[in-house]
């Protein structure tokens, strides 16, 4: 994990991860604090074949304008770029194009090799490496996706409570959920620690917490069989 944090945090960076199958590398969300993050891990940009993003927020893809400098003139090489197919435009009109923009009708393929990738359904990306992008509700008019990764680890976006999804989830055999979480309510935008502890034991024990506030610490012993991810932990799945 690059980072536990939510958007603001200080202690905990960013909620973005290294994810590592046996042949690749894959960076999932690119926030403002990733390369900082992967800077004091002593790891290189030029360490990461891939790229998915969830959802269009700074502390997700804050940091892909760089990478995408640094791909370009540094390592003069195109990385994979996963994205949900509806994001592809929004990613650029709405983020990118304002630094990134040089040549006349240039765009996101101008650094990435864009492999949109379709929602509901399971993806192959790459050996090992299938997700399932599920849209989840975070904020009115912003499309979101949460991933099913092969089959058994959800891994969430920010995200509003959804006890069906996590449900539906562990029927269909999941196995470890990690889960966006604000400590403190009201949530609003995000699912609280109070609404995951209201699930049923058999979930709960698969929940892993994740993107919260700095006051973590005050909460280590109200999380009851929920666990927090740590940042700078490699978690084997
Ligand atoms: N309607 C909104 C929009 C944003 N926010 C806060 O800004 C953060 C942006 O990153 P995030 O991780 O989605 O969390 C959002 C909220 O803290 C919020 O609380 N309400
Ligand atoms: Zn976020
Ligand atoms: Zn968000």
């Amino acid at each position: 994990m690059l980072g536990t944090g939510n958007a603001f945090a200080k202690l905990y960076f960013n909620t973005n991860a290294l994810i590592y199958t046996e042949q690749h590398t894959i960076l999932l969300d690119c926030g403002n604090t990733a390369l900082l993050s992967m800077h004091k891990l002593g790891k290189s940009v030029n360490d990461i074949d891939a790229v998915l993003i969830s959802h269009i927020h700074a502390d997700h893809i804050g940091g892909l304008e760089e990478l995408a400098f640094q791909m370009k003139f540094i390592y003069k090489r195109k990385p994979l770029l996963f994205i949900p197919e509806t994001l592809v435009i929004p990613l650029w009109e709405s983020s990118l194009k304002g630094g990134l923009l040089q040549d006349e009708g240039a765009s996101l393929d101008e650094y990435f090799e864009v492999r949109p990738i379709v929602p509901g359904i399971s993806n192959e990306l790459l050996p090992g490496f299938t997700v399932e992008p599920i849209q989840t509700d975070h904020i009115p008019n912003k499309i979101s996706y949460s991933f099913f990764i092969n089959g058994t680890f959800f891994y969430s976006a920010d995200l509003k409570f959804n006890p069906e999804l996590l449900h539906a989830l562990v029927e269909r055999g999941c196995q470890t959920i990690f889960h966006d979480c604000q400590l403190r309510p009201p949530g609003i935008v995000h699912t609280t620690l109070d609404e995951l502890s209201s699930l049923p034991e058999h979930i709960q024990e698969r929940v892993w917490l994740m993107h919260y506030e700095d006051i973590k610490p005050n909460y280590e012993d109200k999380a009851g069989i929920m666990r927090f991810v740590e940042q700078h932990v490699r978690y084997t799945l």
